[in-house]
């Protein structure tokens, strides 16, 4: 039903105040909406693909609620002719209020009338939803027959047309397992390959077909052949595909893996006690921390104290290069191009003779290790080049230099080397890759033959059709024909929550829908492109008790430290004798930790809490007495408002921003996560009408987050929550992509780039979208939250290239 009472006033989901959703949602949580029948609390289900509804919970007797569902809102009349009354006044008010000047507002939804009208509007190629433009019939296939009509959209969908060709040979191909496409890249065996094939076509099953042919129909032993992979789980995939079809124990044989577990193989095998494990240098941190020493042992200039994020920048640089094979004593004479170069081109050397010294190793010595041995033995070499006769690497878009360098060694002289990969997809240039080195192939093989697969078989045609208007956009790619292998069009949506908090409720609103209509909960995913998304969807996902998968790639969100001191202040409010918390703020009141004990004894002798005792201590400074005094005062006053308005005052009257801005300024940390985490606090805060609902909200979700992981639900029964990056080469029938706005995607840094001049790395975030959407079978969600952390956004510029 579309209505309801609020604090006895009536209220009507109508399309010009869908805007109005968060504050209803809150209420609806608070038990504050009722139903005007029966007067008992309603729900508010509001999702993506359909229109947002209040909801009796199970079990609610109400004489509204008929076999059918509920009944409209005439059904009232019956019932409580007061309230029905009040509500056709509503209505009117509404109506007449939209009718003078509500046209020009944008709104979150678009309604079925909004939606026909606008796409009436506009018969050329685009279709509007809300205030947004999606291309409504793109070039899929190689057709120019300009489409039928689009048919009238049914509310909150909008439809894309395949072109005939595509469904007519999903017709044909429906029973055959593969392409000719690919079954020619499947036969053709001898020389150097390479296929060049978009997103979907089927890279993994033509490896998998190519090394069964190989084997079964060529006689070629499996030890012959080498498939490198970007994943384990990838090379571990193909074995088992394999194994489904060949022998037993052949698919063992096969030399497969990535790029790091084939060569650390080949180190450990020759030359075991110059590759012992015991010496890699697994951890960042341990790399860290040499280069930290690094610096101090230069001592000059600024290198002798690197701050955290020159360390890391150095190290980001270093990699690249060994990626690159630029070796130290190359360095020396090269023209930095900016500070960061300059350091790294003087720790460079001594980082890395330092771990000769020691005989340490990281992952990209494996690299430059297993390079070498082989350029340096020839008879080794040759003995490789003799065992191996087929090497095929997929993912090869994201190859780099010392990678490549090794497979011409290993693939020579017979060069039947097939690459495999996407120029579209390589989404690791911050790791040295290159899709140069795919487009450059045929120069470095002028023998070579090239293959395309284009046509995707995984995604429906308007997934297909978005992904392709994106990258159009690229200006460095090979220019590919688009085509889906599937006649359904699939659904795709374009919604604009208030905030992220609005944003994370409905997608989860979304999967409930979807596995009410029989989705399978392990074919959701939600995938974003920074850590910060995460936080409220995994809250969200936990209030409504759906298991999900997450790997945590650094500390959960309440675990980090502003937002510990934050939280501790908030305990603080409601128990000043909390010794833990005031323990863990002191720092913050610039209160060192040797006066703890001072502190303690005071508070045991004048038998007070000790934030009490705090603006007494004779050791104080008159500025800080009067600091002391303020923070009991604030601290105080916070104990009966909501948290959202506490944490302003402990913020800007408590001075804790400033603590932070000074904190990071000192540390010249540069980010500015912490503010970002001040604003998420906040936006988490509104949600709740007391501190201690928010404590304890807080502490319920920390346990069912562990509990989740802990439990490690069977993949088919928790909605994958992931980076983009960890889901390339994965595929779900329904993606869910939050945060499409400036800044978040395209990040930040990528705009930093753009404002000096640079278009690499956008186009490089323009590839990682096109990977995200890509991922999607029937249907992709994306989200573009009105503000972020706090403060407005803009929607990403990729929304409308998509729309062009
Ligand atoms: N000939 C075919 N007929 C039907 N389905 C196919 C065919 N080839 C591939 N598929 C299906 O299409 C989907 C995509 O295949 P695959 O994962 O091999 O593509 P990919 O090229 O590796 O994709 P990406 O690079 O986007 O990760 C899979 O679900 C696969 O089973």
């Amino acid at each position: 039903m579309n209505y309801a009472l609020l604090d006895n006033k009536p209220i009507l989901l109508l399309p010009q105040n869908y805007n109005r959703i968060p504050f209803w949602r809150m209420a609806a949580r608070q038990d504050k909406v009722r139903c005007p029948a029966c007067a008992s609390a309603l729900r508010l289900h509001a999702g993506i693909s359909f229109e947002p509804h209040f909801f009796h919970p199970e079990g609610a007797e109400c004489p509204l609620l008929t076999e059918n569902g509920p009944a409209p809102l005439d059904s009232l009349q019956a019932i409580n002719e007061t309230a029905a009354t009040a509500f056709q006044a509503v209505l009117a008010m509404a109506e007449k209020e939209h009718s003078d000047d509500n046209a020009k507002e944008p709104l979150a939804f678009s309604t079925k009338e909004q939606s026909e009208a606008s796409i009436d509007a506009d018969e050329t190629n685009t279709a509007t939803i809300g205030s947004f433009r999606l291309p409504k019939k793109r070039t899929i296939g190689t057709s120019t027959t300009p489409s039928p009509p689009a048919p009238k959209p049914p509310v909150f969908r909008k439809r894309l047309m395949p072109k005939k060709t595509i469904s007519h040979m999903a017709e044909q191909m429906r029973d055959q397992s593969l392409h000719p496409g690919q079954q020619q890249a499947v036969h053709a065996t001898e020389g150097p390959f390479l296929i060049l094939a978009g997103a979907g076509s089927g890279k993994t099953r033509v490896m998998t077909a190519r090394t069964t042919h190989l084997i079964s129909e060529l006689g070629v032993k499996p030890n012959q052949i080498m498939v490198v992979t970007f994943t384990t789980k990838a090379a571990d995939e193909i074995r088992q595909r394999i194994a489904r079809q060949l022998p037993a124990g052949q698919a063992r044989e096969l030399i497969a893996g990535t790029f790091h577990s084939i060569f650390y193989r080949m180190l450990l095998h020759h030359q075991p006690e110059r590759w012992d494990q015991q010496r890699l240098l697994k951890k960042d941190w341990q790399k860290w921390r040499l280069m930290r020493e690094t610096g101090a042992l230069l001592g000059h200039d600024d290198l002798a104290t690197l701050k955290e994020t020159e360390i890391t920048e150095a190290l980001g640089i270093v990699s690249r290069w060994k990626n690159e094979y630029i070796l130290p004593h190359e360095v020396a004479y090269r023209e930095a191009t900016n500070d960061a170069e300059k350091r790294a081109i003087q720790l460079y050397p001594l980082y890395e003779a330092t771990k000769k010294k020691h005989q340490w190793f990281d992952f990209d010595d494996m690299l430059i290790g297993c390079y070498e041995m082989l350029r340096d033995d020839p008879g080794l070499l040759r003995r490789y080049q003799e065992r191996i006769t087929y090497v095929m690497v997929d993912e090869f878009q994201d190859i780099n230099r010392i990678q490549y360098e090794t497979v011409k060694l290993l693939a020579a002289p017979q060069n039947n080397l097939c690459v495999i990969g996407d120029d579209d997809q390589s989404i690791y240039g911050f790791r040295g890759s290159d899709p140069q080195y795919i487009l450059g192939f045929t120069k470095d093989f002028p023998q070579a033959s090239t293959f395309t697969l284009e046509v995707n078989y995984r995604s429906h045609s308007s997934i297909v059709s978005l992904g392709y208007s994106l990258i159009g956009h690229n200006r460095e790619r090979w220019a590919k024909e688009c085509q889906s292998f599937h006649r359904e069009e699939g659904d795709t949506y374009l919604f604009e929550p208030e905030d992220e908090e609005e944003q994370a409720s409905r997608i989860v609103d979304e999967i409930i829908h979807r596995r009410e209509q029989g989705a399978i909960l392990g074919e959701c995913a939600i995938l974003y492109r920074t850590n910060e998304s995460a936080r409220p969807i995994l809250e969200r996902l936990s209030e409504a008790g759906i298991p999900f998968h997450y790997t945590q790639e650094e500390d959960s969100f309440y675990q980090r430290q502003t937002v510990r001191w934050t939280l501790n202040y908030l305990r603080l409010a409601l128990n000043p004798d909390d010794t833990d918390a005031l323990k863990e703020i002191l720092s913050t009141l610039y209160i060192s930790a040797e006066m703890w004990n001072v502190l303690r004894s005071q508070a045991i002798i004048e038998d007070k809490p000790i934030l009490h005792v705090l603006p007494h201590l004779t050791q104080l400074k008159t500025y800080q007495r009067k600091h002391m005094q303020q923070i009991n005062e604030i601290l105080t006053a916070c104990k009966d408002v909501p948290p959202a308005q506490a944490l302003e005052l402990i913020y800007e009257d408590g001075k804790l921003r400033d603590y932070l801005k000074k904190r990071a300024k000192d540390r010249e940390d540069g980010r500015e996560r912490w503010s970002d985490e001040l604003q998420q606090i906040l936006a988490a805060s509104k949600r709740h009408a007391t501190i201690s609902d928010f404590l304890a909200y807080i502490d319920q979700m920390a346990r069912q987050e562990k509990e989740w992981r802990t439990m490690r639900p069977l993949p088919d029964e928790a909605v994958h929550v992931l980076s983009i990056h960890r889901a390339k080469g994965l595929e779900y029938d329904h993606v869910f992509l939050p945060d499409l706005v400036e800044g978040a995607l395209p990040h930040e840094y990528t705009l930093d780039e753009l404002r000096k001049g640079g278009s690499g790395a956008l186009e490089e975030e323009r590839r990682l979208l096109y990977v995200a959407i890509t991922r999607a079978r029937h249907s992709l969600c994306i989200g573009i939250p009105r503000e972020r952390f706090g403060r407005k956004t803009r929607t990403s510029r990729f929304i409308a290239e998509m729309g062009r």
